[in-house]
């Protein structure tokens, strides 16, 4: 068995003078996971949050990280501090120095990184957030967007394992938190094993590859979203609701309408099977061509060409240094999160559509169109465009 990024072994934890907040929490993450820890109002999402870089003691009970047992005293809390970085939910309580720039560099400073290094670090931090130019801003100054990834800027730069996140979407407008989940894939693309505590289950069902259920401090559940979501009795005892697909298809089976075995994976699934119900095959309606430019290297003229030629082409982009580039060239993207479905949805409408990232979201790409392809035995065209030019028919 591979060791878990994190476990979590009989953790029981009051506050001071207050009944228990966790009762007899176990579970562990796997490593490169991302996980939703859902729950209502005061179940406990922020104080197992605060457990896990050791900035809670449990009351009994222990939090392991790569295997080793958190050990509370200062020195070894600083590695532990440095292996599992922490997003609080309220930016302005992490945001203190008077520039981004030394905001940033205070982690790795503390962990007595020689000056070379922390240039490196805070440089590297930034543009992975989209914030390259932004070192001298004072950090009060900034958008609560902005706010958000300055703030887990100053958790790259200290190259964590493991990124935490209380409620990474609180306070932002749809945009900003598309914005941020974005970002929050493309960390995960890199190894980052990723835990955020959300009350948002459409935010949960559409991210997460794991679903931690948390009410009254108690662990309900931890599965696969569908399961969880599925589940009406854990809904209601964790005082939530299904997601909006999942509660439709859950009507239509109950009419009789839709008679599919298990539930949908997302919204391109649940349109997937309403197409098929209605039997407009998808013969008869060639899906369009999904365009895949590779920016690693910077824009060259293919998107501009594609935008000439192909008339209504649909634009999506995926990362921030792709996100940069569309915007240094004066190019709105039409989808900036939830791409790649996105993408599959308008190729089925007979909407040409390119999609421009870079780095491991390339191969993310490329996997989920040929699974769609696998599983709905509908053929894609995937054209990457720009370097070799050779299309890819799933
Ligand atoms: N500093 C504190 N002192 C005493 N009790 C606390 C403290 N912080 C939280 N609690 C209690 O612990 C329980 C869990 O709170 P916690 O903030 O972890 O929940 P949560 O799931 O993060 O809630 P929310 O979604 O509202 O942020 C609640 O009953 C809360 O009242």
């Amino acid at each position: 068995m591979p060791v878990p990024a994190i476990e979590f072994k009989d953790l029981n934890f009051a506050y001071t003078g207050h009944p228990d907040s966790l009762k007899a929490v176990s579970f562990s993450l796997k490593k490169g996971s991302r996980t939703a820890l859902v729950g209502p109002n005061g179940a406990g999402k922020t104080t197992l949050l605060l457990m896990c870089n050791g900035t809670l003691r449990p009351t009994s009970g222990e939090v392991l990280v790569g295997g080793e047992p958190i050990k509370y005293a200062s020195r070894q809390l600083r590695e532990v501090r440095r292996k599992v970085g922490m997003v609080f939910q309220n930016s302005d309580s992490q945001l203190f120095a008077p520039t981004l720039y030394q905001d940033v560099a205070f982690g790795p400073l503390n962990l007595g990184w020689g000056e070379d290094e922390i240039r490196q670090a805070v440089s590297d931090a930034l543009f992975a957030v989209g914030l390259t130019g932004y070192e001298r801003r004072p950090p009060h100054h900034l958008s609560g967007g902005e706010k958000k990834r300055a703030a887990i800027a100053g958790v790259l730069a200290m190259k964590p394992e493991i990124l935490i996140f209380d409620e990474p979407t609180s306070s932002l407008d749809p945009a900003g938190a598309a914005e941020i989940m974005d970002l929050l894939e493309e960390i995960n693309q890199q190894g980052v094993t990723i835990l955020l505590s959300t009350h948002d289950v459409e935010l949960a069902y559409s991210w997460a590859d794991d679903v931690v259920l948390i009410e009254g401090g108690e662990i309900l559940t931890h599965a696969k979203p569908c399961s969880v979501f599925c589940d009406a009795d854990l809904m209601r005892r964790a005082h939530l609701t299904q997601p909006a697909v999942l509660s439709l298809h859950h009507h239509l089976a109950c009419r009789g309408i839709m008679k599919d075995r298990d539930p949908p994976a997302g919204l391109l699934e649940m349109a997937q099977r309403i197409e098929e119900m209605a039997a407009t095959t998808a013969t008869h309606h060639p899906p369009a061509p999904i365009y895949l430019i590779d920016c690693a290297s910077g824009l060259d003229g293919t998107l501009r060409l594609l935008m000439e030629t192909v008339s209504s082409l649909r634009i999506g982009v995926m990362g921030t240094t792709a996100k940069r580039q569309l915007a240094e060239a004066g190019i709105v993207a039409d989808f900036t999160y939830g791409v790649i479905d996105a993408s599959i949805l308008h190729a089925l409408r007979q909407e040409t559509v390119v999609i421009v990232t870079s780095g491991g979201m390339i191969d993310r790409v490329r996997k989920r169109i040929a699974e769609f392809c696998e599983e709905s035995r509908i053929p894609l065209s995937l054209r990457p465009v720009g370097q070799n030019d050779t299309a890819e028919e799933c």
